[in-house]
């Protein structure tokens, strides 16, 4: 199973924002999209999902995405917003189980394997005893673990994730990290957008980095991708850098300590650091 993106353009009005995009998501894969504020990435995700009117292609096994109905996109392909706000009392339960009306039939509502398929992301995620309360009193970090259940329970077999873990604590974006990887091992085709190259080359199989022109700059293992000359130029403003194996905090099961991390050069002497 491939997401293929062939020549996708993309621009606000008059605003270009993306740039004959060719990319190729693969079953099997855990994929980051990494790049600047404002590159264009979320748009991109808009794009592949069909929210946008955009140039070029995106096909699914050859199925053009733009000719399916929404449902059946929503099938096939779950998507994580990295912002979501909803002005309705919906409980933690209802919002995930959002993700399962895609797979029922008609107008019935949902199943009771359908409440415990939910019952069990919400276990996953740590939330499980907050499936009644309402998801506008929920924190931040608490309301992201919910879109990410919400996908889950969507069971699709391609996942588009932007920025899944910016308002979490630690442990949680590594399970996050985790769980996305395992899924990618287990045959699904995921696509994640993040800002912190370490988690790149600690997670993932590959790489696309988008320019700040709407541009691909670079598509590769995170080892070939994620260099010091490519973050520099991404962030001109972090100034000189440096890598090292010296991972001061890094899960055991990652290949953050046999991989290069990325570092500005001048950092707080090794006793001062977190
Ligand atoms: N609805 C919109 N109307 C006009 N311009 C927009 C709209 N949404 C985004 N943009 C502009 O398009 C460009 C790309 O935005 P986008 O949100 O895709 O970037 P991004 O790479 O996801 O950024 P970030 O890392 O900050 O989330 C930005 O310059 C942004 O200001």
């Amino acid at each position: 199973m491939t997401l293929r993106v062939r020549g996708l353009s993309f621009a606000y009005g008059d605003r270009p924002v993306l740039d004959g995009i060719d990319l190729d998501l693969r079953a099997g894969e855990l994929c980051a999209l990494f790049g600047p504020n404002g590159s264009g990435k979320s748009t991109l995700y808009r794009c592949l999902l069909g929210h946008l009117r955009h140039g070029g292609t995106v096909t699914l096994d050859g199925t053009d995405l733009g000719r399916l109905r929404p449902a059946e996109v929503a099938r096939r392909v779950s998507y994580v917003p990295q912002q979501h706000t909803n002005p309705f009392p919906f409980t933690v339960l209802d919002m995930v189980l959002m993700g399962r009306t895609p797979h029922l039939g008609g107008v019935f509502g949902p199943r009771r394997r359908d409440v415990e398929a939910c019952d069990r992301v919400l276990e996953q995620v740590g939330l499980a005893a907050d499936r009644d309360r309402h998801y506008h009193t929920l924190s931040g970090g608490q309301r992201q673990l919910v879109l990410i259940a919400r996908a889950l329970a969507q069971d699709c077999d391609v996942l588009l994730l932007d920025e899944p873990t910016a308002s979490l604590d630690f442990g949680n974006q590594m399970w996050v990290w985790r769980t996305v990887r395992d899924l990618a091992r287990a045959g699904r085709a995921v696509l994640v957008c993040t800002h912190e190259p370490n988690h790149v080359l600690w997670f993932c199989d590959r790489v696309v980095a988008l320019g700040r022109q709407g541009r691909l700059l670079a598509d590769g293992t995170p080892r070939e991708v994620v260099t010091t000359d490519l973050v520099t130029r991404l962030y001109p403003s972090v100034g000189a850098l440096t890598t090292s194996t010296d991972v001061t905090v890094a899960p055991a099961d990652t290949h953050a300590p046999v991989t290069d991390r990325v570092l500005p050069a001048h950092r707080p002497p090794a006793s001062v650091r977190p």
